[in-house]
């Protein structure tokens, strides 16, 4: 399973980590969302460097140029709600992509203990496309897993790309034991070394979905 964590060479990307992580800047939900997005688009174009492409050639008002183009049929799908911002800066990038959405939530049992619930999905079929699930927050993973067991009934995709935000070193293990070595890649813009007790990563980020779009009761 390859994984990439796209902090170990340092670009303008980690502008937009400090800003998300930043306790001031990301009080600012609108500057956060659009963050958001712009990770989502510079990920999109650094996972584009590693598919298959086609030739094609197009018309020019003077000639035909011989170019070349994707050639998987993408499914871009993310974890409601805090991976609305992330999955649109995908999506601004893979023009012809389809779409797929799945919701999960945390009920907090006490304090420390929780079960992860999905309710909703929408997704078109998945039999031999280039599946991309994206969710700004990789903490235990546990999200995670129950998204792919949701989307894989939906078909069988050809390659899976996890595409996260800020992942814990713990989740990345737990992923790459729970989905299929051979066609996983798995995209973080950081890595970070640990879990609080409520299992929010740390130093990470805080709660994405409320930073997005408001607390939730
Ligand atoms: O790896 P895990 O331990 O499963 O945690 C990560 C999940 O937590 C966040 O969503 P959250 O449950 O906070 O829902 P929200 O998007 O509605 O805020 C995040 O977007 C992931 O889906
Ligand atoms: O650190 C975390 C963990 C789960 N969900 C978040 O939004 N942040
Ligand atoms: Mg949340």
């Amino acid at each position: 399973m390859r994984i990439i964590n796209l902090s170990e060479n340092n670009s303008v990307l980690k502008h937009y980590i400090k800003e998300i992580r930043s306790v001031k800047i990301q009080k600012d939900s609108m500057r956060f969302r659009r963050n958001m997005e712009r990770i989502g688009e510079i990920m999109a174009y650094e996972m584009s460097k590693t598919m298959r492409y086609k030739p094609e050639d197009v018309k020019t008002p003077l000639g035909v140029a011989h170019t070349e183009v994707i050639d998987e049929k993408l499914v871009i799908s993310t974890i409601l709600r805090a991976g609305l911002p992330f999955h649109q800066g995908f999506l601004s990038y893979f023009d012809a992509a389809e779409n797929a959405f799945v919701s999960a939530y945390r009920k907090y049992k006490d304090a420390l203990k929780f079960d992860i619930f999905i309710e909703y999905i929408a997704s078109p079929n998945l039999d031999g496309k280039t599946l991309i699930i994206t969710d700004p927050m990789l903490a235990t993973g546990g999200s995670m897993e129950l998204a792919y067991g949701a989307l894989l009934t939906k078909g069988k995709p050809a390659h899976i790309h996890i595409a996260t935000v800020i992942a814990s070193q713990q989740a990345i293990d737990y992923v790459a034991s729970h989905f299929p070595e051979a066609k996983t890649t798995i995209w973080a813009a950081a890595i970070d070394p640990e879990l609080n007790e409520h299992s929010y990563i740390i130093p990470g980020i805080g709660d994405a979905g409320d930073l997005a779009f408001g607390e939730k009761l």
